[in-house]
């Protein structure tokens, strides 16, 4: 796995996304779905598990708005009110670019809306979706699928999780601090990447994701800590953050700034908010870019991220190349018991199969003969005739009538009895 001094890399020094390095992992990445799907058809889908990237913090850290700088869109519900609170699962599927145009859309496979090319919808049916949990749930562990084609994009999966909280509200579950907690847990299991969002306003020590992180990667091995809101803290204070010599991670931490203009009604792009962050992370040049070399920017998190999933991805070969050799042999083994070494041709395969399916066909056509038959129409026609019977019966329009006659001759009946002194149920029975 690549260590930090591998990437501290300056605003600067960082290329346009779709450098050559980019493409090198869109490369691997696609190959490796390949390789995955294979293995998903013959039985083997958990020989490949490809990493995804797990984004965890506490409530309003700024998750959201990361995970949008990774992607290059706003799309996700952001603001200051506990919106996430079902797991978005963003599925970033790679597309090739048809000429000059950029074929970029959404889907949601779950609801049926097709193809949809517009992020402001997107975002919204994702705010209605979170915000449909109701509030005495606080939140549901029902993930929302989200899939997103651009030629823009590598091959990822990316998973935004409600916020950690302190305390639960008047009107939240008591039990919602637990609820978050293993919810975070069930997705920041291995081989996923975590991305620890801790606000820089707030004390590391107090980070919910810092500590969920370590117990479960405690070298900190796939845990990269990003620290935002660094505009809401003194340049130096950020830096001495950023440093990691307090809570050290071995892939380090990385700040951003993902501020909003502030300017309602406003609506800026990811570009000019990544911008801004920028502009801030150069006006403090001698703390950011001094001696210290420390990760800013969110072109550095995103070039840092593709390193850590480039050395997981290699990581994890190994495992697919023994799984592939493992189906091979037993390729090899069914393919000696079934056919002893023969040699076949296409033309002999299907004459085989043929042969079997004739030979099962006449199976079938023995268990099916004349008294099964019988037996089954008869069957049909008895259901039938009671289900004729049972409606002509209630279509009668005489059926008040004869109810009518039937009690008033029980009524007789008894009448008759209590007269003569009788006893018993029969005559009764009879009458009706
Ligand atoms: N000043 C400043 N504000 C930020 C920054 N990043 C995010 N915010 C604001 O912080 C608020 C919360 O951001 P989100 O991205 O929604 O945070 P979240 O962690 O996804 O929130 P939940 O999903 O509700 O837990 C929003 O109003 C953002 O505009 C930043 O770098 N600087």
């Amino acid at each position: 796995m690549a260590s930090p001094s591998d990437s501290k890399v300056t605003i600067e020094e960082t290329d346009d996304f779709s450098s050559s390095n980019q493409n090198g992992l869109m490369h691997l990445t696609k190959k490796l779905i390949e390789i995955r799907t294979m293995l998903l058809s013959i039985d083997q889908s958990d020989a490949l598990k490809l990493p995804s990237i797990v984004v965890i913090g506490s409530q309003s850290s700024g998750k959201s708005s990361v995970l949008e700088a990774i992607v290059g869109h706003e799309f996700l519900p952001k603001g200051n009110n506990m919106v996430t609170r079902r797991p978005i699962e963003l599925t970033l599927i790679h597309t090739p670019a048809n000429g000059t145009d950029a074929v970029e859309y959404g889907e949601f496979p779950g609801l049926g809306l097709g193809k949809i090319t517009d992020y402001a919808y997107i975002q919204k049916t994702l705010t209605d979706l979170n915000l449909a949990v109701p509030s005495t749930d606080a939140i549901s562990n029902e993930p929302i699928d989200l899939r997103i084609y651009s030629p823009h994009v590598p091959d990822l999966t990316l998973i935004d999780l409600p916020g950690y909280v302190q305390i639960a509200s008047l009107d939240q579950p008591e039990t919602l601090k637990e609820k978050i907690t293993a919810l975070c847990e069930k997705y920041i299991r291995e081989p996923n990447i975590i991305l620890a969002v801790c606000a820089a306003d707030v004390d590391l020590a107090n980070s919910p994701a810092l500590r969920a992180s370590r117990k479960v990667d405690p070298l900190g091995l796939r845990t990269i800590g990003v620290i935002t809101k660094m505009d809401l803290v003194p340049p130096d204070q950020g830096a001495t953050i950023l440093s990691g010599n307090r809570y050290p991670l071995h892939l380090g931490y990385v700040g951003v700034v993902c501020k909003p203009s502030g300017k309602k009604g406003r609506k800026e792009t990811i570009e000019v908010v990544a911008r801004r962050g920028d502009d801030y992370f150069r006006s403090n040049r001698e703390q950011f870019y001094g001696t210290g070399h420390l990760m800013v920017g969110t072109d550095t998190l995103r070039r840092r991220l593709m390193e850590v999933l480039e050395s997981s991805m290699a990581s994890s070969l190994h495992g697919i190349t023994n799984a592939v050799q493992l189906e091979l042999e037993e390729a090899q083994y069914q393919f000696k018991v079934q056919y002893n070494d023969r040699r076949i041709s296409p033309e002999s395969y299907v004459a085989e199969t043929v042969d079997a399916l004739k030979a099962r066909f006449k199976e079938f056509t023995a268990q099916f003969r004349k008294p099964a038959v019988r037996e089954k129409l008869k069957g049909m026609l008895d259901e039938r005739v009671m289900d004729v019977l049972e409606q002509l019966y209630w279509s009668d329009k005489r059926l008040p009538e004869f109810t009518a006659l039937g009690e008033s001759r029980v009524r007789a009946e008894i009448v008759g009895r209590e007269g003569d002194g009788r006893e018993g149920g029969e005559g009764i029975g009879r009458a009706v």
